[in-house]
C-alpha cells in the first residue's frame, strides 16, 4: 500500500491542535474526586454544572487555537461553539472515563456514576457511547483533532457561511485520516469506526436538556453560562 505521509503543513496544524487542548484542559480531575466518594445527587449535580462550566470556558479558548476558526464570521463562531459544547462535554466526559486507571477503579467510577442521579434510562446509552470510544483507544492527537471535528460542524444551526467551516473541517479530517492509518496500520476501518462515534454523539447529546431536568432531586440549579449555552432553564 502506498506510503502515508504527512505534509510539514499537516503536523504543525496537528502540533498546535494537541498544543492548545492539552494547556485548556480540565482544572481539577473530576474523575479521582468520584473516586474518593459517593455524593448524593445535589452534589454530583453541583460537581456537573461546575465541571461543565469550567470545561465550556475552556473550549473557548481550545478553539481560537483551531487555525482559521478566528477568520470565520464572527457570528458563526458562536453558532459552531453553542452546537457543539455539549457533544464537547460527552466526548471529555467519555475520554475521562475510558483514560487506563488502577485495575478496579473503573468499575467503581462506573457505579459512582450510575448513582449520581442521572435518570435510569439515560444510563445505557451513556455507558454504551462511553465504552465503545474506550473500545477505540484513541491516541491523545486524535482525541484532539476529533474535538476539533466536533466544533467545526458545518451543519451546526445558525451556520451562514457552510463552505468556509466545511473547508476547515476537511482539514482536519485529513489530517485525522492520515493520523488513524499512521497510528493503527492494522485496522483498515479505524478512520470510519471513528467518526462513526460522531453520529452516536450526537445521539446521545439530544438526550442532555432531559437528562439534567430529570435529574432526581429538586431545584435544578444551573450557572447563568450554562443557562446561555444548553436549552435548559
Ligand atoms: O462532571 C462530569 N463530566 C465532566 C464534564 C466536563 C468535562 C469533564 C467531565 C460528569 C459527572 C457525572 C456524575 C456526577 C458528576 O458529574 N460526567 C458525566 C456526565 C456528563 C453529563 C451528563 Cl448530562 C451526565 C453525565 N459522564 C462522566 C464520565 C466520567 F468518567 C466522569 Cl469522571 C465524569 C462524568
Amino acid at each position: 500500500r502506498e506510503k502515508v505521509e504527512m505534509t510539514k503543513e499537516q503536523r504543525a496544524l496537528m502540533k498546535a491542535i494537541v498544543d492548545a487542548y492539552n494547556r485548556h484542559q480540565i482544572p481539577q480531575d473530576v474523575a479521582k474526586k468520584l473516586l474518593q466518594e459517593q455524593y448524593s445527587a445535589e452534589e454530583n449535580f453541583l460537581l456537573l454544572t461546575e465541571m461543565a462550566t469550567s470545561q465550556v470556558q475552556v473550549l473557548v479558548e481550545f478553539t481560537k487555537n483551531i487555525p482559521g476558526f478566528l477568520s470565520l464570521d464572527r457570528e458563526d463562531q458562536i453558532a459552531l461553539l453553542k452546537g457543539s459544547t455539549v457533544e464537547a462535554m460527552f466526548l471529555r466526559s467519555a475520554q475521562v472515563f475510558s483514560r487506563k486507571m488502577p485495575n478496579g477503579h473503573t468499575v467503581v467510577l462506573e457505579e459512582r456514576i450510575r448513582k449520581s442521579g442521572i435518570p435510569d434510562e439515560f444510563m445505557t446509552p451513556m455507558f454504551n457511547f462511553y465504552k465503545s470510544i474506550g473500545e477505540l483507544h484513541m491516541v491523545q492527537e486524535e482525541q484532539a483533532i476529533l474535538t476539533a471535528i466536533t466544533i467545526l460542524m458545518p451543519d451546526r444551526p445558525y451556520v451562514k457561511d457552510h463552505q468556509a467551516v466545511e473547508r476547515l473541517q476537511e482539514t482536519m479530517l485529513n489530517v485525522l485520516r492520515k493520523l488513524c492509518v499512521l497510528q493503527h496500520p492494522q485496522e483498515q476501518q479505524y478512520f470510519a469506526r471513528l467518526l462513526g462515534r460522531l453520529t452516536e454523539l450526537r445521539t446521545l447529546s439530544h438526550y442532555h436538556a432531559e437528562m439534567l431536568t430529570s435529574w432526581k432531586m429538586n431545584d435544578h440549579k444551573f450557572t447563568p453560562l450554562l443557562c446561555e449555552i444548553w436549552d435548559v432553564q
